[in-house]
């Protein structure tokens, strides 16, 4: 169980937020500089909370009243960046091997494994810059679960993607929720993409949540 509680002063507004997932998948859902992007950085640890507290199960990343604050790199936590933030220059092997600390026989399964599900076995000797919208996806979900995180945080996923593809790629998305078993979190504007991938919902309006539900129970 991810616990999330933070309090942060940005220029226009406090954010202000306290939640928990599960091994679910949790949206969180608002217009563009409500805080979504804040809150997946310090739940990552490239930002840090003005106050209150993170923590995966027993372990706490960040804890304002305990003067705790664990790096990024030792968080185990996947993030998949708005507009993937791929390498352009290396190609798509090394960028799904990018951030693995020991190549060993298991990584290397996980590896052959993450190419088939994710339908990329084409791809690992291309370059980035050659990819489509669709295929950047994949590697970058590729890269994200390559370093087996025990949380995935997804900043706008498909927004490069046409409708289709989107439709396409959310489904895969949810088939790999289920193989994973981990809490996922996930940042879009798209009320249909919330309600087709979340478990639950968290409503953000500057920095507060004015509402949190299953994802079922109301529509954005
Ligand atoms: N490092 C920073 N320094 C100053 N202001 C920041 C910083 N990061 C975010 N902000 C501001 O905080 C607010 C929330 O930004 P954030 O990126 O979290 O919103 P968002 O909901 O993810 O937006 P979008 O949907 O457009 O990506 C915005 O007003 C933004 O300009």
């Amino acid at each position: 169980m991810l616990t999330v509680q933070i309090k942060k002063k940005l220029p226009d507004f406090i954010l202000n937020v306290e939640f928990t997932v599960g091994r679910e998948v949790l949206v969180l859902f608002g217009p563009s500089g409500s805080g979504k992007t804040t809150i997946l950085r310090c739940i990552a640890g490239l930002a840090n909370p003005d106050e209150g507290r993170v923590a995966l199960d027993e372990r706490t990343y960040y804890s304002s009243r305990d003067r705790i604050r664990i790096s990024p790199q030792d968080r185990q936590i996947g993030y998949m960046f708005q507009e993937f933030a791929l390498f352009p220059h290396m190609s798509v092997r090394k960028n799904i091997w990018y951030g693995v600390k020991e190549t060993n026989e298991q990584a290397t399964l996980l590896y052959q494994r993450l190419l088939e599900i994710l339908k990329i076995e084409s791809l690992p000797s291309r370059y980035i810059h050659g990819l489509s919208g669709g295929e950047k996806q994949r590697v970058a979900l590729a890269r994200a679960l390559m370093t087996k995180p025990r949380i995935l945080l997804l900043d706008e996923p498909m927004s490069a993607l046409d409708y289709a593809n989107r439709r396409e790629l959310q489904q895969e998305l949810k088939r790999i929720h289920d193989l994973w078993g981990i809490p996922f979190i996930l940042v879009t504007h798209d009320p249909q993409e919330a309600r087709n991938l979340g478990d639950h919902i968290v409503y953000l309006e500057r920095g507060c949540q004015v509402s949190s539900c299953a994802a079922t129970a109301a529509a954005p």
